[in-house]
């Protein structure tokens, strides 16, 4: 019987999109949400998969470190990277690619939860990440197991 947990976790952060053919090609800056679904082996003695305070915590610190109050850029977007550096302080996140909400989902799933999971039984198998209260991008992956 597949069975998994989620948790919503919230944080703001500047991007901006090259090549768009709009405002979203500008600097600027949503208040985003990010949604994690995890499943695990079994579930412990007292019946969770993973406690939803320790997901908290794995998922909150990584964020309040990297994305939280950050500018998520393209690292090939070098005048965006400028701009910002220019400013001080200032807080920067590098991506491989265009950070649109698609791409920064699977950096969430793929990168990041498999680090902050790591040794906690639990595994990521899908993060939707929403960029406003309308507009969201869904990535899923099988678990094998
Ligand atoms: N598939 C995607 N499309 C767009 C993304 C994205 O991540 N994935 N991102 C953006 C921009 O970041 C933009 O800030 C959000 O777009 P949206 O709200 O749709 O912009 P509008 O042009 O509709 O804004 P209005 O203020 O309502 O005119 C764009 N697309």
């Amino acid at each position: 019987m597949p069975l998994s947990i989620m948790r919503r976790f919230s944080f703001c952060a500047g991007h901006r999109l090259v090549g768009h053919e709009g405002k979203c090609q500008n600097l600027h800056g949503h208040n985003y949400v990010v949604e994690v679904y995890v499943t695990g082996q079994e579930q412990d003695a007292v019946g969770r998969i993973l406690d939803f305070k320790k997901l908290k915590q794995s998922i909150n610190g990584w964020l309040d470190k990297n994305w939280d109050h950050t500018f998520i850029l393209w690292d090939k977007d070098e005048n965006g990277l400028a701009a910002i550096r220019s400013s001080q302080p200032h807080r920067i996140y590098e991506l491989d690619c265009n950070p649109t909400a698609e791409n920064m989902a699977i950096h969430f799933l793929e990168v990041v939860c498999p680090e902050v999971l790591a040794d906690s039984g639990a595994v990521a198998f899908k993060v939707r990440l929403w960029e406003s209260e309308e507009t969201c991008a869904e990535v899923s992956k099988d678990i094998v197991g």
